[in-house]
């Protein structure tokens, strides 16, 4: 299973995380957020941790030119957008940067909501199902209703997202089965710093799922 900590900002954190055994950094790429980083941050970080990490940067409703200059100057892996991207514009990324996983991220309110699915199946490489809050996109330690996700089988490989921490992460994959996990504030001490406690009780709370 993939494992994503998302709202990496420290190069020595960054490194810790990814030798724990985290798959996956994310870097916020908003400038609203507590998060943000911009690309000299984001190739500090990338310079610590091995190749074989996955380097996703979280855009929203960023420009195509932007995501484009910030992914290919910072040797990011992977595109998140955590936006109202539409799946055309979604193809547009995919054309422009072909060896780039495109992860369209879905903010879920209620069961209706994973409708919106199926229009990002060809257009995606990956899905990210992530809480809705009514203000903020995305590191709000809301929960979905992991109930509506227990069938949820969409044919992408897809992550779950959303106040997932290390004491309730092995009741979301009792019932819910996704390709890969992504957890931001419920391993941190404040918004970007992470708590490297809290991640290692992550990896030993899986270990004790698997
Ligand atoms: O984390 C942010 O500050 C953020 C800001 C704007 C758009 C997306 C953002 N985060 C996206 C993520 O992938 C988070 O990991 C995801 O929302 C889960 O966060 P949490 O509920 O805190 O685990």
């Amino acid at each position: 299973m993939r494992i994503k900590i998302c709202g990496i900002t420290k190069p020595q954190q960054g490194r810790e995380i990814a030798s724990l055994g985290a798959t996956a950094l994310g870097f916020i790429c908003v400038k609203a957020s507590p998060r943000y980083v911009d690309i000299n941050q984001i190739r500090a970080v990338v310079e610590q941790v091995p190749e074989d990490t996955d380097k996703i940067g979280v855009f929203a409703n960023s420009s195509i030119k932007e995501i484009i200059h910030i992914t290919t100057n910072s040797s990011l892996t992977g595109i998140q957008l955590h936006g109202d991207e539409s799946p055309e514009f979604c193809q547009q990324l995919r054309d422009n940067l072909p060896d780039i996983e495109i992860i369209k991220a879905l903010r879920i309110k209620a069961a209706d909501d994973l409708s919106k699915v199926e229009f990002y199946l060809a257009k995606a490489n990956t899905l990210l199902l992530d809480a809705y809050h009514p203000q903020q996109l995305g590191g709000t330690g809301e929960k979905i209703d992991w109930q509506t996700l227990k069938q949820f089988n969409p044919g992408l490989p897809w992550f779950l997202a959303g106040g997932l921490t290390p004491d309730n992460i092995l009741e979301a994959l009792a019932l819910i089965r996704p390709s890969g996990i992504d957890l931001s504030s419920g391993v941190e001490r404040s918004p970007g710093d992470k708590d490297l406690n809290k991640v290692a009780k992550l990896f030993e709370q899986l270990a004790i799922g698997d």
